[in-house]
């Protein structure tokens, strides 16, 4: 076995991947992917499932169009074009990616898995080949992968998960989803909106249950007038599949009968491939490895960023991660720096997240029930519907009962001081809608005079965060049993 030596070794070329520019020219990296390049937010992940999601919301879009006086026809979805339009894009950025790491004369690209054999010692299995590499500094940015639970049948029925169902041969007529999280909500309307009769099985109370629980209850309601939501159960066993339909067997008694499973539970880490206890580096009790403000492991000149180590799995914040590790990766390799009061520290406050399904709904900070454990009494709580702002009378919430065109700003501010904590939205592009929230709370600006500092577009729809910022502040202003 050949030991290679660099001066940067990273594992995983999603985020990590981003770390790599021309400040590195000058040292020696080696590049380990056991999957394509671009890592789970490009091959099966936020990029595919959002270029899944327009169709979607044509689609959704056009068949209010009878309520809206447009009589409109909509078929059912061309799987095939929507799917090759998507995995056409994904798989050509990925292979331009892979191709611009092999042709850098200072970075060696293996494709294959590493794992520990000691401290910043990795064994690369390529294809069964076994190359040993050490490095002065390591970079952890190996991400999740989908939990498949130990259910009876599951194997011989066959699934697909989100690594697998962007890719489906044929488009199927029902299928059956378990999980009511993100994944599995987005593409519950993404095959409801193209004509497939969905199934959404989840253990909570409600989907999307880690939203604020007004959030969490309109979108169930608005969901449930479009396919069949089970909640409170589980799936116990599965039956048929190999080509036949496959019968969910639910914990509550209940069946359904679906052509495709979709399971959408939760990620694990992907932490238990590198024998990591070999290196010194530590995980949490959910196998996230851990780290520092700095993004320091517990092993000297090991790093980690991203999915990996993060309980916001989120592009964004992975993104932001390696920022900070390219930063202090430079000083540790350059030997430059006072130390620790010279690096780069995470800031994982004010992280905005959305789920783009319909209704759209996005978030920033503390729902109202976290706001309350936090801060009992000092939490104030404000909210603008979309449907009495003018942009919301042209989406007309009046004419039929569209989730968005029904959505609504809610605000979680402290009386104490008069800052914003939390923000809800559920609206057209609420994605977009909630950038203002997150730069105020980012920035630390006081709610009092927020809205009434700059001028918002009439009759945009931001008048419905405008709305919501100003009833925010007269509730802060209010004596407490006023508000
Ligand atoms: C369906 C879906 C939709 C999503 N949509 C969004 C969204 O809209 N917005 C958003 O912000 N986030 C979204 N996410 C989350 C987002 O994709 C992740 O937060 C992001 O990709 C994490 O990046 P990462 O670099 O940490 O990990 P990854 O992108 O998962 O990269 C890790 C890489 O490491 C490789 N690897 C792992 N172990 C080893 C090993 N031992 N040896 C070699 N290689 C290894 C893996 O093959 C992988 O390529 C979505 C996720 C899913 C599943
Ligand atoms: N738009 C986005 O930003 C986006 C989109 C997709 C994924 N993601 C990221 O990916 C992560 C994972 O998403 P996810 O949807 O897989 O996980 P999740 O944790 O968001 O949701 C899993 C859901 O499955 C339910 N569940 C768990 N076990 C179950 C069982 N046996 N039967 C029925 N229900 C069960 C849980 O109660 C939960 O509601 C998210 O946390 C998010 O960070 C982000």
């Amino acid at each position: 076995m050949t030991t290679q030596h660099y001066d940067l070794v990273i594992v995983g070329a999603g985020s990590g991947n981003i770390i790599v520019d021309e400040q590195f020219d000058d040292f020696r990296v080696a590049l380990v992917e056991r999957g394509p390049f671009g890592g789970t937010c490009l091959n099966r992940g936020c990029i595919p499932s959002k270029m899944f999601i327009l169709p979607a919301d044509v689609a959704t879009t056009a068949r209010r169009g009878d309520a809206l006086g447009v009589p409109t026809r909509v078929g059912p979805a061309e799987w095939r074009t929507i799917r090759d339009r998507v995995i056409a894009k994904v798989d050509a950025d990925a292979a331009d990616g892979l191709e611009g790491r092999e042709e850098a004369d200072n970075i060696d690209v293996y494709q294959g898995t590493a794992s520990f054999t000691g401290p910043r010692t990795l064994a690369i299995d390529v294809d069964g080949k076994i190359t040993e590499v050490t490095g002065d500094q390591v970079v952890l940015a190996t991400g999740t992968r989908p939990v498949v639970p130990d259910i009876p049948g599951l194997e011989e029925a066959g699934f697909e998960t989100s690594d697998t169902i962007m890719r489906l041969e044929a488009f199927p007529a029902r299928l059956g989803v378990v999980g009511g999280g993100y994944v599995g909500s987005e593409l519950a309307h993404v095959f409801s909106s193209y004509g497939a009769e969905v199934v959404q099985v989840e253990g909570g109370d409600s989907l999307l249950n880690d939203q604020d629980a007004d959030v969490a209850a309109h979108f169930t309601s608005a969901v449930e007038r479009r396919w069949d939501v089970r909640l409170g159960t589980e799936l116990e066993k599965v039956s048929g599949g190999g080509g036949d339909p496959i019968t969910l067997h639910l914990a509550d008694g209940e069946e359904a009968e679906v052509d495709v499973l979709l399971l959408a539970i939760g990620r694990q880490p992907n932490s238990d491939l590198l024998d990591l206890e070999r290196a010194g580096v530590d995980v949490d009790d959910s196998g996230r490895i851990v780290v520092d403000e700095h993004q320091r492991t517990s092993a000297d000149g090991v790093w980690s960023l991203g999915d990996a180590s993060s309980d916001q799995p989120l592009k964004h914040v992975a993104n932001q991660d390696a920022r900070v590790v390219q930063h202090n990766l430079l000083r540790a390799l350059r030997h430059t720096g006072d130390g620790p009061s010279d690096l780069a520290v995470s800031d994982h406050r004010a992280v905005p997240q959305a789920v783009f399904t319909h209704p759209q709904i996005a978030r920033v900070g503390l729902t109202e029930a976290e706001a309350r454990d936090e801060h009992g009494d000092d939490v104030v709580v404000a909210r603008h519907d979309v449907a009495d702002v003018a942009y919301g009378w042209a989406l007309a919430g009046d004419l039929d009962d569209d989730a968005e065109a029904n959505g609504f700003v809610k605000l979680v501010g402290r009386r104490s001081t008069g800052r914003l904590v939390g923000a809800h939205l559920v609206a057209p592009m609420a994605s977009v809608l909630v950038q203002p929230l997150v730069m105020a709370m980012a920035h630390d600006v006081p709610v009092a005079g927020l809205a009434r500092s700059t001028y918002w577009i009439h009759p945009a729809l931001t008048e419905v965060v405008e709305n919501a910022l100003i009833a925010l502040e007269s509730a802060l202003e209010s004596a407490p049993d006023d508000a």
